[in-house]
């Protein structure tokens, strides 16, 4: 096994220079202090120890993908404090002080360019930062998404709807501020708490899609997002982990993918789904989040209207109980769309699954097992629960391997794994 670097070296890369990190005011990035090519080893040593049980092939590892230093992340959650007339937009900082964020390297250019303009309109509406230990104030988060093509989507988060008359009286305002922006809408989050957002969310400007067009496996494909649906963080990992599902399930089944079906279990907005889709295959996503399954069947149909043959379906469900659906095995009226997709009985040939944190589960992981599904997909952001799922999947072989460093400056990473039935 490789062991992390416990020291810098002499000849390593120069450390990311923050300003914030130097002056104790923002620890978010914990690892800023090592250098990206030992954090990255550091990474690729923790996920071979953790898989060590389920990787039998030590050729399946390959090489770990590492993000850019800097400029990387296409969304940040900015904290609102300050006041009406001075608001900052950053974090509440380790002594519970908020701390203007202006200067952090690690978003894209796009947004790191918008966020003071941001500020500035912030006053110009008179927005008062909210106070959660006073529980006083109007104004919580801007949230800001930057696209590949430069748009932005910006997400005011509020206590109160009342804030829209605002928005949508300032919406030239904030145009003329931030030109990029192109989703411009409000969610409201009443409550005092430490939820982020709630779940109302009223669109201020006429778009409600953030087109993201990604090169995947040598071609364009365009996802769309919308404000609650969950986009991988950076983008240029994105385009990876999708390229590796086409390339890897290519090679692992050895015949035209056009006469093979897969689904794509967590599926967002559909990135996986789309891109088996546009390499020829029959693809289900099942996706929680209905603005999520909008959003994919919205691509899906431009696709098709640029001439594209995608047969790709998209069902609002929970993914373990949809799953137990298709072989019978699942309750009644558990899914929006029951008799949508697949049909039952059906086993796919390909099972792709990018779970949140909290990984798949013993439950999907036995249907998986127990289902004769021959090739599993297995993005994870949680090395620890990736290998709860493998254990309760032993019939599975790992047989390609990849970390994808996409948080660098944080101990979290992406790994990537192909399965194949022993
Ligand atoms: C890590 S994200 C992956 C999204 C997508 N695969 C992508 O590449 O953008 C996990 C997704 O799982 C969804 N999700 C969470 N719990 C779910 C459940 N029980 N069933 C189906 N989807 C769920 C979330 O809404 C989120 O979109």
């Amino acid at each position: 096994m490789r062991m992390p670097l416990p020291v810098r070296r002499a000849d390593a890369e120069p450390l990311l220079d923050c300003r914030y990190f130097a002056a104790g005011q923002c620890r978010s990035c914990t690892l800023l202090d090592v250098p990206q090519d030992v954090q990255l080893a550091t990474k690729q040593a923790r996920a071979e120890e953790l898989l060590a049980p389920f990787v039998h092939d030590a050729v399946a590892w390959r090489s770990p993908w590492a993000a850019t230093r800097e400029g990387f992340r296409n969304k940040v959650k900015l904290v609102v404090t300050g006041s009406a007339a001075h608001p900052r937009l950053g974090i509440t900082g380790p002594r519970g002080r908020g701390q203007d964020l202006r200067d952090c390297p690690l978003p894209t250019l796009g947004i790191q360019m918008a966020t003071p303009a941001l500020a500035r309109f912030v006053a110009e509406c008179g927005f008062q930062p909210y106070d959660p230990s006073a529980d006083r104030g109007v104004l919580k988060f801007v949230i800001v998404t930057e696209s590949p093509s430069g748009e932005l989507m910006v997400r005011f988060v509020a206590r109160r709807r009342g804030v829209q008359g605002m928005l949508f009286k300032k919406l030239e305002r904030l145009r003329e501020l931030v030109p990029a922006a192109r989703v411009v809408s409000l969610n409201v989050q009443p409550e005092r708490k430490a939820v982020l957002e709630g779940d109302e969310e009223i669109l201020i400007s006429d778009a409600a899609t953030l087109p993201m067009t990604l090169r995947v496996a040598g071609c364009d494909l365009t996802l769309n997002l919308r404000p609650q649906s969950f986009f991988q963080t950076n983008t240029d990992a994105a385009e990876v982990l999708y390229s590796r599902a086409v390339d890897w399930v290519s090679g692992a089944v050895g015949q035209d993918l056009g006469s093979l079906n897969a689904w794509d279990l967590y599926c967002g907005v559909g990135g996986f789904a789309l891109a088996l889709a546009s390499a020829g295959m029959r693809v289900v996503g099942v996706e929680a989040q209905p603005q999520a399954i909008d959003a994919a069947r919205e691509s899906v149909e431009a696709m098709r209207r640029r001439g594209a043959d995608v047969d790709a379906t998209f069902v609002a469900a929970d993914a373990t109980v949809w799953a137990r659906e298709q072989s019978g095995s699942g309750g009644a009226g558990a899914s929006e769309a029951t008799g949508e997709g697949a049909g039952a009985g059906e086993v796919p040939d390909v099972v792709v699954v990018n779970p949140p944190r909290r990984g798949i589960g013993p439950e999907l992981a036995g249907w998986i097992a127990e289902s004769g599904v021959e090739t599993v997909l297995y993005s994870s952001c949680n090395a620890h629960t990736l290998a709860a799922d493998l254990a309760a999947m032993e019939v599975f072989d790992v047989v390609k391997a990849q970390v994808v460093d996409m948080f660098p400056h944080t101990a979290h990473f992406e790994t990537v794994v192909l399965l194949r039935r022993r």
